[in-house]
């Protein structure tokens, strides 16, 4: 078998498996994550993971008595309802029982789609993610937030739903559009902001080696970044404390995202979202100007968005109300008191996030 890394942890989350070549060895390695009671499998890909996913499709056909395969919308178009709805006549049509299983194959919207329509069909059937992005390895696949969008807001819909397993492998990034990799290293990113530095040491040194995904600087950002997520969301799976601060940067940019009509990348919006937590937790004193401006200067060599139109204001603070940090009327916000120490601000007064979006405003 190809050398891999396998990443285990207790409860209910499968391991993560994470080399290259990964997905040619899939006909070995998905009966050892699902057990061998599964008869059915439908898997769920993305238009670009067309030819991909017909040749795992071809490779687990000689394993399973019925491979059926989904290609659902690109990107955020994936997460309605509607899109559920069509995977869940697929296996209604096919009598998909509990000892059938899904295999989402492509980026976080993809795996967001396929695990909550796991978690929702006969109550709950097995899940493995292959994670074909930066954004889904290091965060999406891991963890067990699924969910779709609803016409008020992202991920409003949803279930904590953790896979059996999860396969990350770094050969499928080669044809990832280099727009697409440097947007979803912005969640590797927020890794280093939260909780370990030695990401930021790594892009500071040489943001090029960071992000190439051939390069030993790049594994060893992912690695920190997935032993993390999946360390955070074993010891708090529903979201009850710890897993919150995984939502660094979220609340500002899940409402760009919403006011952008998600034409903005995840990634790209919660970018913008760290640097105005940022300024938040300086003017609140709790960062140094060096620590808010260390933000901005790592966002810039990335390439990275940093502002958002002044007038825009009204409407985001608005959006973010339906943020899930929120308690009634009180916004939440996590923010950072150092560098690798996140905590929660509660109900900041109006006027002190106005001046923080001051500060970002184009
Ligand atoms: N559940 C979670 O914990 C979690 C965490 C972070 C983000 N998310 C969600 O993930 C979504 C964003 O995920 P994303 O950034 O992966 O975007 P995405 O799934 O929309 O994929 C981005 C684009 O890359 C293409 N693509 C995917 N893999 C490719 C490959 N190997 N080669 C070439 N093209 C490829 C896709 O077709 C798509 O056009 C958002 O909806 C976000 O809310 C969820
Ligand atoms: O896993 C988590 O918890 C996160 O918050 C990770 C985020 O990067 C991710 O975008 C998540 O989907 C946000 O969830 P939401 O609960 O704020 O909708
Ligand atoms: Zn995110």
């Amino acid at each position: 078998m190809t050398d891999y890394l396998t990443l285990e942890t207790e409860g209910d989350h499968g391991p993560v498996l994470v080399g290259r070549g990964l997905i040619t060895k899939l006909d070995e390695i998905l009966p050892e994550l699902l057990g061998d009671k599964v008869e059915q499998l439908l898997i769920v890909h993305q238009p670009t993971l067309g030819a991909i996913s017909e040749d795992v499709r071809a490779l687990l056909a000689p394993k399973y008595r019925r491979v059926l395969m989904a290609e659902v919308p690109d990107a955020e178009s994936a997460k309605r309802v509607q899109v559920a709805e069509f995977l869940w006549q697929i296996m209604g049509q096919s009598d998909f029982t509990r000892s059938d299983a899904i295999l989402a194959i492509g980026g976080g919207a993809v795996t967001d789609l396929a695990g909550w329509t796991a978690a929702s069909w006969l109550r709950g059937v097995k899940v493995v993610h292959v994670p074909t992005t930066v954004l889904a390895m290091v965060d999406a696949s891991i963890g067990g937030k699924t969910g779709v969008n609803t016409n008020e807001g992202k991920n409003l819909v949803g279930a904590f739903y953790p896979p059996a397993g999860v396969v990350v492998d770094l050969d499928s990034l080669a044809a990832l559009p280099r727009n697409e990799l440097v947007t979803g290293f912005t969640e590797a990113l927020k890794v280093g902001f939260i909780h370990d530095h030695e990401i930021l040491d790594l892009i500071e040194a040489d943001p090029q080696k960071a992000t190439d995904p051939n390069s030993e600087e790049f594994r060893r950002i992912l690695e920190i970044a997935i032993r993390y997520k999946l360390q955070v969301t074993s010891d708090d799976l529903t979201e009850q404390g710890g897993r919150e601060m995984l939502n660094y940067g979220h609340t500002l940019g899940h409402a760009i995202e919403h006011s952008e009509r998600y034409q903005w990348r995840h990634g790209a919006a919660v970018a913008v979202g760290m640097r105005f937590v940022a300024e938040l937790a300086r003017l609140s004193g709790r960062l140094t100007d060096e620590e808010a401006d260390r933000h901005t200067r790592i966002l810039e060599l990335l390439g990275l968005p940093t502002q958002y139109p002044a007038g825009r204001w009204p409407t985001l603070l608005s959006t973010m109300k339906r943020d899930k940090k929120a308690r009634g009327a009180m916004l939440r916000f996590v923010v950072l008191d150092a560098i690798g120490k996140p905590a929660i601000m509660q109900a900041p007064d109006e006027s002190l996030l106005f001046a923080a979006y001051q500060e970002i405003a184009s």
